[in-house]
């Protein structure tokens, strides 16, 4: 566990390494990252409907297998996805088949969805809609999600990063997801630190994706 923190770059290098060069697929980190944020989400969520954001990356992705993991410990599962699962690639893309295999309700929307109907039964909604591959400002349904999330009267928790925030400075443009907690993997992102992002991050906890110490002494 790494309590050092990074920025986006430095814990996307950190990914690759662990894939190129230690030979740890790419699917295995999305595991960790997922059942190790369903834990910590398990732990803080209240009784009540879960309402996962699934964006079109890797930070979706884990919101699948976050998904599957809060099913096994009990809970009620809703996944609210930007795009359809043909849209989706790679390790996202499975976790997403797996999903649907498994009837995990999975609701794509779009401009002419009613978000906030749509939200209103979560008592917790689950931000997996972008990570470290974000460029904010955020742009269509990724605005339109942050928004009808943050009017909500339930617990709200960050996946990685809040989505909508600049992770590297802590600059929350508006919308950015206001989160009560975010589970953030391999490290904090650096701009964590600054006053501007206390508002959008609430409480931070740091979830380890098995990426060995070693690789993890050589970043930064
Ligand atoms: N193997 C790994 O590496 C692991 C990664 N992990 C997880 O993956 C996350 C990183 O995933 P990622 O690289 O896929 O990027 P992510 O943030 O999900 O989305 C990129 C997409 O967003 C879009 N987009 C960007 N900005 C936008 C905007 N302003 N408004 C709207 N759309 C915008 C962009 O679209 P484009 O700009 O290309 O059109 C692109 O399609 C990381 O945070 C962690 O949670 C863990 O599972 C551990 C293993
Ligand atoms: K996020």
């Amino acid at each position: 566990m790494n309590s050092k923190s990074l920025s986006c770059e430095q814990v996307r290098r950190v990914d690759q390494i662990a894939i190129d060069e230690y030979g740890i697929p790419g699917i295995v980190l999305m595991e960790n990252a997922g059942r190790g944020a369903a834990e910590k989400i398990h732990g803080v969520a209240p009784p009540g409907l879960i309402t996962i954001l699934c964006g079109k990356g890797n930070n979706g992705g884990d919101g699948y297998v976050i998904a599957r993991h809060l099913e096994l410990l009990g809970r009620s599962i809703q996944i609210v996805s930007t795009c359809e699962i043909s849209d989706l690639s790679g390790d996202a893309k499975t976790n997403a088949e797996i999903a649907a295999r498994s009837d995990i309700p999975i609701q794509k929307v779009d401009e002419s969805s009613r978000l906030q109907l749509i939200l209103d039964p979560a008592a917790t909604i689950v931000d997996g809609l972008l990570g470290t591959g974000s460029k904010p400002p955020l742009r269509g349904m990724y605005a339109d999600l942050v928004r009808a999330a943050n009017n909500q009267p339930c617990m709200r928790i960050a996946l990685d990063i809040p989505t909508g925030m600049n992770a590297d400075t802590g600059e929350a443009i508006d919308p950015t997801f206001i989160a009560d907690h975010t589970i953030t993997f391999v490290a904090p992102k650096t701009g964590f630190a600054s006053p501007n992002a206390s508002k959008h991050i609430g409480q931070v906890h740091v979830v380890s994706i098995g990426v060995p110490s070693k690789l993890l002494r050589s970043i930064g």
